[in-house]
């Protein structure tokens, strides 16, 4: 085929490229950088270029190797390289480490036991526990990420190269975890980066064989490259195989696994004679969203400025909603889905920084019976250990009939469980109890039945979990508790949550399926119409990752990354952008993220949230006693309140001085609950202090 016969198909195929986009698909040179902003085409130029080099450059397609981010990626590229007329089939595209190991494998005949992601942070929790630090789920992923980002980075156990956030126990985890990797003769997936560079370093023959094999190399997403991923592609390529790298630095969001948004420049330098082309113009989405992107990137610290304009034209203004809680925007948001749903719109997708975040909203849509895309179990507010024992004990209020007979033990004994360890008075966790607790709850609205039931469970907890409180893995817990409402029954509620159970469990596909993801997974994806959520200020920036800076440097890096996150989220609509967050999370009152602060006359701005943002007061509900207020016990008679503490999350401990000798401390809303104490009208008469 020649290039005017290339260029007649893509234009048969209504592909009118840009000129840069043309030079870039067609550019001979050893080393090529095409740098561009978001939907400027800059996938599809790689795709182009692959089947422009085999159909008129001739070069088999198995000659051809792409690296790609992620697996989903490589899919997609594949995906495209074979719906082209006529299909490329056999092009190479992979992640680093699916080609690395498939060569490693093929030439050296290596053969790596790999450790799944689950035993890799099984093998980390071991560690932890050997060395006697915190083992919950936030410090097991933070180590496992340490320890990759060390071996990305190329760090050595030499204490002097840690120049990062290293500290002396994230080197100690590593020395450790890589001592127990050893002795159960495993890989894990970072090992197969650094076995590659090795062998491709030290084993000229192994280099010069995969040079012979391969024609062209091009890396997509190179902003996104680790320091090992880059010199074992120089060490493959240099003065050897013709290399392209695609990319855009204002969408570098993976330091965490070593990454570097300066790698681009980088790359100018390690290869001087590289052609650098720009493509300037935006495909994907109106100028509006185009616009508010901009202004956002605009604002980091540390950034290379490139020339962008949009080609779809004007378009609807993107919208901020503020709510007053998680709950209340999931409702929005799914409100707004539906309509869409209503009038056959497809391609929706909604978008937080994390997953805990979706949760809301993958309930209030299972609730309508909106289709969603499958997800990872984690985003099911069912499953959590702490909401289901919870659910167990409210669900036996419910219950009458004889086929529940074996739930209502269970729950009987799951209260009196919490009641015993709670109060520490085994007696008082009878049956008689329960009966009264159920006889109470039976008619409840949601909300009362939750304040009672966290009443007791709060403590129990509290002290399970020997004073740790919140550390993050009751998130879950704490939404459930904010679900409820006054203006619902309990019975209604769980009707409302067995619905949403029964949905999760269906496997239907629909032609419309909402699609959830983090900013990371919606990278290198685009929607018609794109729902934030979450945008306050303790997300974004997220106070997690603000956790790593150890230094003002640090400090800046992190912002800067969290702001490339976000506009990564904003570019991904085509056109509409809906941005939503909640005056009160988890129990703490934020704002809108700081990085749309400063936005908002660009945005058309509602909120529906009050300045009475005290949802979780429980003194609403059961006033506290302040010292000196006089009490009358069912059991112990008139006392008098000598002390009251606040316990984080989990309500009151009141002290109680009964017959001027008799002290005894409760938990003030348990014991308003189940009707022991009441405040006596007769002020201390008759008690001896
Ligand atoms: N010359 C063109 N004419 C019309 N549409 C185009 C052109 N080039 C690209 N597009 C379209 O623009 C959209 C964005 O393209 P693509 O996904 O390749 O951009 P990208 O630069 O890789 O984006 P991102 O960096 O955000 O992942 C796609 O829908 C693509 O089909």
């Amino acid at each position: 085929m020649t290039e005017s016969e290339f260029k007649a198909l893509l234009d048969s195929r209504s592909l009118h490229l840009t000129n840069e986009q043309w030079e870039a698909i067609r550019e001979p040179g050893p080393a090529l950088t095409i740098y561009a902003g978001p939907g400027s085409g800059k996938t599809t130029v790689l795709t182009l270029r692959a089947a422009y080099l085999h159909l008129v450059r001739k070069i088999r397609p198995e000659q051809i190797v792409i690296f790609t981010f992620t697996r989903k990626s490589a899919k997609e590229l594949q995906a495209r390289l074979g719906s082209f007329l006529p299909p490329l089939k056999n092009v190479i595209a992979g992640t680093f480490h699916s080609l690395f190991l498939h060569w490693l494998m093929r030439e050296k005949h290596i053969n790596p036991k790999l450790w799944s992601a689950q035993e890799q942070r099984a093998a980390i929790v071991t560690v932890l526990t050997e060395l006697r630090l915190p083992t919950h789920q936030e410090a097991r992923d933070q180590y496992v990420q340490s320890v990759s980002k060390l071996k990305n980075l190329m760090q050595e156990f030499n204490r002097d190269n840690l120049i990062d956030t290293h500290t002396r126990q994230t080197l100690k985890v590593w020395e450790r975890y890589e001592q127990l990797k050893r002795d159960h003769g495993r890989f894990d997936f970072d090992d197969i980066l650094s076995e590659f560079y090795q062998t491709i370093e030290h084993d000229l023959d192994f280099r010069k064989r995969l040079q012979d094999m391969i024609s062209v190399v091009m890396v997509d997403e190179f902003q996104d490259t680790s320091q090992i991923q880059w010199l074992s592609i120089i060490l493959l390529c240099k003065q050897k195989i013709p290399l392209t790298v695609v990319g855009d630095d204002d969408q570098s969001i993976y330091r965490f696994r070593g990454a570097k948004p300066d790698i681009l420049a980088a790359f100018e330098h390690s290869f001087p004679t590289t052609k650098t082309i720009v493509l300037k113009h935006n495909f994907r989405s109106t100028d509006p969203i185009i616009q508010l992107a901009t202004e956002v990137i605009e604002q980091a610290a540390t950034r290379k400025q490139k020339p962008f304009t949009g080609v779809v034209g004007s378009g609807i203004q993107p919208s901020l909603s503020c709510h007053q809680t998680e709950w209340a925007e999931a409702l929005q948001v799914t409100h707004e889905i539906a309509h869409l749903v209503r009038i056959n719109t497809h391609s929706i997708a909604v978008l937080a920084r994390t997953h805990r975040q979706l949760i809301c909203v993958v309930d209030a849509l299972r609730k309508n019976r909106i289709a969603i895309q499958p997800l990872d179990p984690q985003l099911d507010l069912y499953r959590d250990y702490h909401v289901q024992r919870l659910l167990c004990v409210l669900r036996a209020t419910q219950c009458t009939s004889d086929a529940t007979e074996q739930d209502h033990m269970e729950a009987r004994l799951e209260y009196g469980k919490w009641r015993q360890d709670s109060l520490k008075q085994p007696k008082l966790a009878t049956s008689i109890d329960f009966d009264r607790f159920l006889q109470k709850m039976r008619h409840s609205t949601a909300k009362t039945a939750i304040d009672v039931a966290r009443a007791v469970y709060d403590p129990y907890l509290w002290r399970a979990r020997k004073n740790r409180g919140n550390d993050g893995t009751l998130e879950r817990l704490y939404l459930l508790y904010e679900q409820a409402s006054d203006d619902q029954s309990l019975s209604q509620w769980l009707t409302d949550i067995d619905t949403v159970i029964a949905q999760s469990q269906q496997r239907q596909v629909h032609s419309t399926q909402i699609q959830l993801l983090t900013f990371h997974a919606a990278k290198g994806l685009e929607f018609d119409h794109v729902f934030i959520i979450g945008l306050h200020a303790h997300a974004i920036p997220h106070q997690r990752a603000m956790v790593e800076a150890h230094n003002e440097y640090d400090r800046q890096q992190i912002l800067d990354e969290e702001r490339r996150l976000l506009y990564v989220a904003l570019t991904r609509s085509r056109f509409r952008l809906s941005l939503h967050y909640a005056q009160t999370v988890l129990q703490q009152r934020t704002e809108v993220t700081p990085y749309l602060k400063p936005l908002l006359q660009k945005v058309s701005f509602t909120s529906s949230a009050s300045d009475e943002t005290d949802l979780w007061n429980h003194q609403s509900k059961f006033a506290i006693p302040t010292p000196g207020t006089v009490l009358f016990h069912k059991i112990f008679g008139r006392g008098k309140v000598i002390s009251v503490d606040s316990m984080q999350n989990a309500g009151h401990k009141v002290c109680i001085i009964f017959n001027g000798r008799d002290r005894k401390c409760f938990y003030w809303e348990i014991l308003q609950q189940l009707g022991h104490l009441s405040v006596s009208t007769d002020r201390g008469k008759g008690i001896r202090q």
